[in-house]
């Protein structure tokens, strides 16, 4: 049987593969849209346009439509203007759903009770505004994988890791709120989830609809992932997603609790108290390795299955 899920997203270029890998490896009941990546008309547009192109039969939910504070910027320079990779794609057919991301969570957390496990592999508003209204909600999902977080290298700011940069508070509600999280961070992902161009002349090669997908949405990423001084594009979504499914990618994890700054210059950045010296514990787990093997033969067979 397989587990039950839901996806929050900011949906641009890797979050769509992430939510084809989510739909492949989890009973996926649910697409919740937050702001984040790209102008929010055109993440939703993106969601609706990747349940369509591959039939995925997932309902898309509107969520919060800026960070908690909301002083933050898009990134279409990392994703194309679109956030496809300027992919002028055909207009989709299917609209959102009428029911509320924040509503749809709590509901599916119920229906689903000690079930459902939560992808977050975007800024954490959907998820803080939702255990807000309902702080029973901890305990009723039984895990909230993140993406987010930098050690030391923010792709943002010197500190800031996007999702977390884009909203800290609702990322510092989020991480000590008791839930049970495994956080997959920025260089974990920039050496695990990097597709390099010997990857990415296969995935060309397939000739298949899923192949021209992923190369479509996923050619501005690329170059802005080159430019970053990375060999390929990199794709943390998809890395998260795919160690939610098969934890043994993960090759090492540690154990501590995780602050997330508010104020100044180093807003966003992930506090790890690595020596366990703060009074009050609510660890979470972090990974800090993960198998690349691993995650590009997994992102290679769902793309050839989907075909
Ligand atoms: O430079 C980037 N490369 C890859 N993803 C990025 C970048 N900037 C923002 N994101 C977005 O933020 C998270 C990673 O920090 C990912 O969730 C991705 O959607």
């Amino acid at each position: 049987m397989k587990r039950v899920a839901i996806i929050d997203s900011d949906t641009a270029s890797d979050d769509t593969i992430a939510i084809i890998l989510a739909s492949r490896f989890f009973e996926l009941k649910g697409i919740t849209i937050v702001a984040g990546n790209v102008n929010y008309e055109n993440q939703v547009r993106n969601a609706l346009f990747t349940v369509e192109y591959f039939k995925l039969n997932v309902p898309v939910y509107l969520g919060s439509r800026r960070p908690i504070l909301g002083n933050w910027r898009t990134v279409e320079e990392v994703h194309g203007k679109n956030g496809m990779g300027e992919w002028n794609y055909e207009e989709p057919k299917l609209s959102p759903s009428s029911e509320r991301a924040i509503d749809a969570i709590l509901r599916l957390s119920k229906e689903y009770e000690d079930e459902l496990e939560i992808l977050a592999i975007s800024p954490l508003t959907n998820i803080a505004l939702a255990y807000l209204i309902d702080n029973e909600l901890v305990d009723r999902v039984k895990k909230v994988w993140i993406m987010g977080g930098a050690f030391t290298k923010g792709n943002t700011t010197e500190l800031g890791e996007f999702n977390f940069w884009t909203d800290p508070e609702a990322a510092e509600i989020v991480l000590n709120a008791g839930f049970d999280i495994t956080i997959v961070p920025w260089e974990v992902t920039e050496e695990a989830g990097v597709v390099d161009d010997i990857l990415w002349e296969k995935i060309s090669s397939l000739k298949s609809r899923s192949s021209e997908f992923f190369i479509k949405v996923n050619k501005t990423l690329r170059e802005f992932s080159k430019k970053q001084g990375n060999p390929g594009s990199i794709h943390p979504d998809s890395l998260t997603v795919t160690i939610a499914y098969d934890k043994n990618i993960a090759l090492n994890t540690v154990k501590h609790e995780v602050k997330v700054e508010t104020c100044s210059r180093a807003r966003g950045g992930m506090l790890i108290d690595w020596y366990d010296q703060l009074p009050r514990s609510n660890k979470v787990e972090i990974v800090t390795k993960a198998d690349h093997n691993k995650f590009r033969s997994y992102l290679l067979d769902t793309l050839l299955q989907l075909a």
